[in-house]
This record gives C-alpha cells, sequence and structure tokens, in this order.
C-alpha cells in the first residue's frame, strides 16, 4: 500500500492518479480522514481526459492508516515536515520508505533526523497542480516527477499510472534547481497574477532573473552540479528571463503552456491564510550565501517583501515595475 501525508494539490493528484490505475492508496489526514477527498477524486491530466476515482477505490484515514504502508508520499507543505515526521515515527512500520516531493530545502534533512538516513528519498515535482474544488487536481503545467534511485519501484509504477517519472542520481543538483524554478513563487504571490500572465512581465522576470543568478553562484560556491529541469537548464535560466517579451514568448514556449488560472503554490498560500515556504527556499538560499561568502541582495529583499505581505494576510498585487522599484529603495537602505 501507498501512503499519501498530506492530501493536498501534490498529494491528490499524485496519489489519485496511482489509485486510478488501480494500486492501493490509503490518503492521510492529520487527525482523521482527509474530508477533501470524501466524494472521491477527479483528475486533469494536462492534454489528457479527464478521470475519476470513486472514494470506494481509495482508502481515507487518520495517522493509525499509516500502519500498513510499504511506502510513504510526503506531500505537505515545508513548514508541516517536522511535525509530519513525527507521525511517521509513531505509525509507519520502521522500513517503509518516505518519498518527499516537497519544493525547497532541508525537508529531507529533517526527515532523516527523525527518522534515520537511508529511510528518506529525495522527490522533485516539476509541474504545477491546482485545486478548483475539494477532490478535483488539474495539472496545470509541463514537467516530470524526479526520484532518487532508492524509489526505482515507484518511479515504474508512476510511469504505469501514466505520470512522466524518472530516476535521477544527482538529487541534491536537481533539488537546487528546482529550487532556482521556485524563486518566482514569492515574486508570484507579490504580483497577485496568474502564473502566465505574471511571466509575461518583463519587469517581474527581471527580478526573477536576478534571484535565480544569486542561487547559482551560491550553488557554485558549495560544490552543487545543477541539472536541467524539464527544458530548462538553470544556468541559462537569467539569460531566458531577461529577453524581451516577444522573444521570451518563442524562446521559453514551453513555460507558458500553463492553465490560465494556475498560480503558484506560494500565491495559493498567501491567498488562503496558510505560512509561507519562504524559509525553504529563498530562505536557504540567503543562509547557504552567508556560509560561503556569497552575497544575495536581491533574494534578502525579495524575503523582506513577501514577508511583509504575508503578515498584512494579502498580496499587495503591485506591478513588476513597482517591485524593481521597492527592491532598490530596500537595497539601498542596507
Ligand atoms: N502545488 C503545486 O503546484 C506544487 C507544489 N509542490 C510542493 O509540494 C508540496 C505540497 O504542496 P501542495 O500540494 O501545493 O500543498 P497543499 O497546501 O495543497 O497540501 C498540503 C496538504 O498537507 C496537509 N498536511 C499538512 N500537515 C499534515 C500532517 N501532519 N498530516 C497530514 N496532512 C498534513 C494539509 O492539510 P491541511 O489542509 O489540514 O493543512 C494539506 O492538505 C510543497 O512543498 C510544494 O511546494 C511542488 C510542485 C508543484
Ligand atoms: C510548478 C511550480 C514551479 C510553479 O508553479 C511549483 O513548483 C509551485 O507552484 O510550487
Amino acid at each position: 500500500m501507498i501512503a499519501v501525508l498530506g492530501a493536498g494539490a501534490i498529494g491528490g493528484y499524485v496519489g489519485g492518479m496511482l489509485a486510478a490505475s488501480g494500486l492501493s492508496v490509503t490518503f492521510i489526514g492529520r487527525a482523521g480522514p482527509p474530508e477533501a477527498l470524501a466524494e472521491g477524486i477527479v483528475l486533469h491530466p494536462q492534454g489528457g481526459p479527464a478521470r475519476g476515482v470513486s472514494v470506494h477505490d481509495i482508502t481515507l484515514a487518520g495517522p493509525e492508516g499509516l500502519h500498513g504502508a510499504e511506502t510513504i508520499l510526503l506531500c505537505t507543505k515545508s513548514g508541516d515536515t517536522a511535525a509530519a515526521a513525527r507521525t511517521i515515527a509513531a505509525h509507519a512500520p520502521e522500513g517503509a520508505p518516505v518519498v518527499s516531493l516537497q519544493n525547497g530545502l532541508g525537508n529531507v534533512e529533517t526527515l532523516s533526523a527523525r527518522l534515520g538516513p537511508g529511510r528518506v528519498v529525495p522527490g522533485m515535482v516539476g509541474f504545477n497542480v491546482i485545486s478548483p474544488a475539494p477532490g478535483d487536481y488539474r495539472q496545470a503545467s509541463e514537467g516530470e516527477i524526479l526520484v532518487g534511485p532508492a524509489a526505482e519501484r515507484l518511479a515504474d509504477q508512476m510511469r504505469g499510472a501514466g505520470l512522466p517519472a524518472a530516476v535521477h542520481r544527482n538529487m541534491t543538483g536537481v533539488q537546487w534547481s528546482k529550487l532556482i524554478l521556485n524563486l518566482n513563487n514569492p515574486l508570484n504571490a507579490l504580483s497577485g497574477l496568474p502564473l502566465r500572465d505574471h511571466l509575461m512581465d518583463r519587469d517581474w522576470r527581471r527580478i526573477s532573473a536576478a534571484c535565480a543568478e544569486e542561487t547559482i553562484a551560491v550553488a557554485r560556491a558549495k560544490g552543487i552540479a545543477l541539472e536541467r529541469i524539464g527544458k530548462v537548464q538553470p544556468r541559462l535560466a537569467p539569460l531566458v528571463m531577461r529577453l524581451p517579451t516577444p522573444l521570451f514568448r518563442v524562446i521559453a514556449g514551453a513555460m507558458l503552456r500553463v492553465a490560465p488560472e494556475a498560480r503558484t503554490s506560494m500565491a495559493g498560500d498567501l491567498a488562503a491564510g496558510r505560512r509561507s515556504e519562504l524559509p525553504w527556499l529563498n530562505g536557504k538560499v540567503a543562509e547557504a550565501g552567508r556560509e560561503t561568502g556569497v552575497p544575495t541582495p536581491v533574494i534578502d529583499a525579495v524575503i523582506a517583501m513577501t514577508e511583509e505581505a504575508f503578515a498584512a494576510g494579502r498580496s499587495p498585487r503591485m506591478t513588476g515595475a513597482e517591485a524593481r522599484a521597492r527592491l532598490a529603495a530596500l537595497r539601498s537602505r542596507g
């Protein structure tokens, strides 16, 4: 049985696809069965027909449902990882591998510290998923799932379920490279725009490019080999993001094949009043920058602006040009 801990957008979609292929999947809620799935699941893979999974073909449970898990997919936000690790330690069989499908850096370390080394496998989901209604999950952009070699069987099961999954040997490089894409998450939360409209604004892309450059410099200082994520070569990302919009539209066509209503997961967190994953995204780059002596002034200023927005509980809905002016003011202050 595959247990999905964190029945939100990623857990609902990935777990739902696995269940639709006939695998036994249990969705674990915080205290009891996840209510969002009480009526079953509707899946909308990008470019494919919608499919339904009856509530009778899945198991919904509280933490005790981890009891029979052979593999655990961890799909909570990063701020919930430590609590999830405690739940796994208390309820899951000791040897059951835990595959983190989360964004950001540090989740694997948090899980390993609680559950022991060798049991936790890093994973990366390269596509966006939105959930317009409880139990309804839509793949909203292109991308693949990558997992560490220890999860080869899971990668096979995912492919069998129609999910584009593969094993990757350098998951540290993959996670840093995905992080470069996720540096756009707080910017998208600040603009409040659908992701596609956001990406069409060159001022926002220029800020993304500056954040990517700082992260590439930090990764280089740490000796991390960055990896291609889908069609994106991280080292070329700053160049591509800075292109004038008509050229960007042609070169980055795949990046723009995004559902019109899609927003990044952090924009969703801000809109829903949830905590942000900022400390595991930009925060980790700033931390590593301090350790390696690489300055990260743009990332630091983006952190300050995003923290302000989360403290206010709503997106400032600023334009890219306004954001650049604000960043310049924050940087000149210090
Ligand atoms: N959404 C996306 O497009 C993508 C997201 N990701 C990453 O995947 C991860 C998950 O994101 P996403 O699916 O969007 O997040 P969601 O907020 O949609 O879902 C997270 C789910 O985890 C549940 N949860 C939290 N703590 C626990 C716990 N201790 N026990 C059981 N359930 C728990 C939450 O329940 P509750 O509602 O009660 O809080 C919620 O249902 C994040 O790291 C994100 O960055 C990666 C690629 C794309
Ligand atoms: C797919 C992507 C990069 C952007 O939507 C993402 O990871 C997220 O929303 O958190």
